[in-house]
């Protein structure tokens, strides 16, 4: 292999990193001057990116990165003012919810999805485990979200049910794919691309080694092309970089009634005249995502203090 070579990360847990070159993946580190301007971050090299590697004498060394076209990023802990970004350079976002075992908080969706409006990374809302869910249950959540403007597919990898629109939906791209723990995410991509060796909450029996948790973000290339991303249990998302009077940018449906406002810079939390709590009042949009928008505001209020 020649000495000097460009690759992409998929997967990195901070000391050492995966890399994937010509079908190969090969562990590096990384140069330690090695540090990205402008981002304050936790994690200088990401799952997604594009590197420059170079090997000196049989070690691999990520010498430099490419510029990323986008990233999805949380804040580290709930008031850390350090980021963590979660991947570079990707085309869609596949958020998986459940409605129950276990219940995904309607919080921890809408800011995933307000992250994803924010840094222009399309999100499509995966309904998991839909063998478990009842019918009415499921027709309010869809309400909500396909209001909103999402689109919502149900999906039970248990039953084999929505597998193939899946899998339609991640051929060719490079899709994130979040939720909170025990959504059924490694279950889900196992059953998508079965050659994929995946961890899940099962017992494996081999090894007697019990339930192993997945603690780094890691690539996996899909056999059809594309690749998906998976993310560890994450249990919440810091908004970073969005203003307060930007945040309902982020909120698709109050972006569509907000220029009927009587403010201009209506923050539609008091204002009289505004259009956005007349369509909570009117059911038009979902009180649970006006509710998602009040705390997220209180929450960055109290970040700042
Ligand atoms: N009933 C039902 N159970 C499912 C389905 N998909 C996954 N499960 C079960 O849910 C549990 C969690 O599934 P995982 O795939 O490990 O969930 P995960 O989202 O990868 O979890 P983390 O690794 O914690 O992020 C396991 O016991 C699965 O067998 C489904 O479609 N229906
Ligand atoms: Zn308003």
């Amino acid at each position: 292999m020649e000495n000097r070579f460009t690759a992409t990360v998929v997967r990195a847990t901070g000391s050492w990193y995966d890399v994937l070159h010509d079908g190969v993946t090969l562990r590096c580190r990384i140069r330690g001057k090695l540090r990205l301007k402008g981002v304050r971050s936790t994690n200088p090299v990401v799952v997604g990116d594009e590197v420059v590697c170079e090997s000196e004498g049989g070690d691999c060394v990520i010498v430099d990165i490419e510029p990323r076209r986008n990233y999805v990023i949380r804040r580290a802990s709930n008031l850390s003012k350090e980021s963590h970004i979660i991947a570079a350079n990707v085309d869609q976002a596949l958020l998986m919810v459940t409605l129950r075992s276990p219940e995904t908080p309607k919080e921890f969706a809408d800011r995933f999805l307000v992250t994803c409006e924010a840094y222009k990374v399309p999100a499509t809302i995966l309904l998991s485990k839909i063998d478990l869910q009842d019918a009415e249950t499921v027709a309010g959540f869809r309400a909500v979200y396909e209001g909103a403007g999402y689109r919502v597919l149900e999906v039970s990898a248990k039953e084999g049910r929505g597998v193939e629109e899946v899998r339609e939906l991640l051929a060719g791209r490079t899709t994130l794919v979040s939720g909170n723990s025990g959504v059924g995410k490694s279950t889900l991509i196992q059953a998508i691309d079965p050659s994929l060796d995946i961890r899940t909450g099962e017992i494996s029996d081999s090894h007697h080694k019990g339930r192993h948790t997945t603690t780094f973000s890691t690539m996996y290339p899909l056999a059809e092309g594309g690749a998906v991303i998976d993310t560890p249990g994450i249990k919440g998302f810091g908004l970073l970089d969005i203003d307060d009077a930007e945040l309902w940018h982020y909120f698709p449906e109050m972006m569509r009634v907000a220029p009927g406002c009587r403010f201009y810079n209506c923050t539609h939390t008091h204002e009289p005249g505004c259009a956005v709590v007349e369509a909570v009042e009117a059911g038009e949009i979902a009180w649970s995502r006006y509710e998602s928008y009040l705390k997220i505001l209180d929450d960055d209020e109290k970040y700042r203090k």
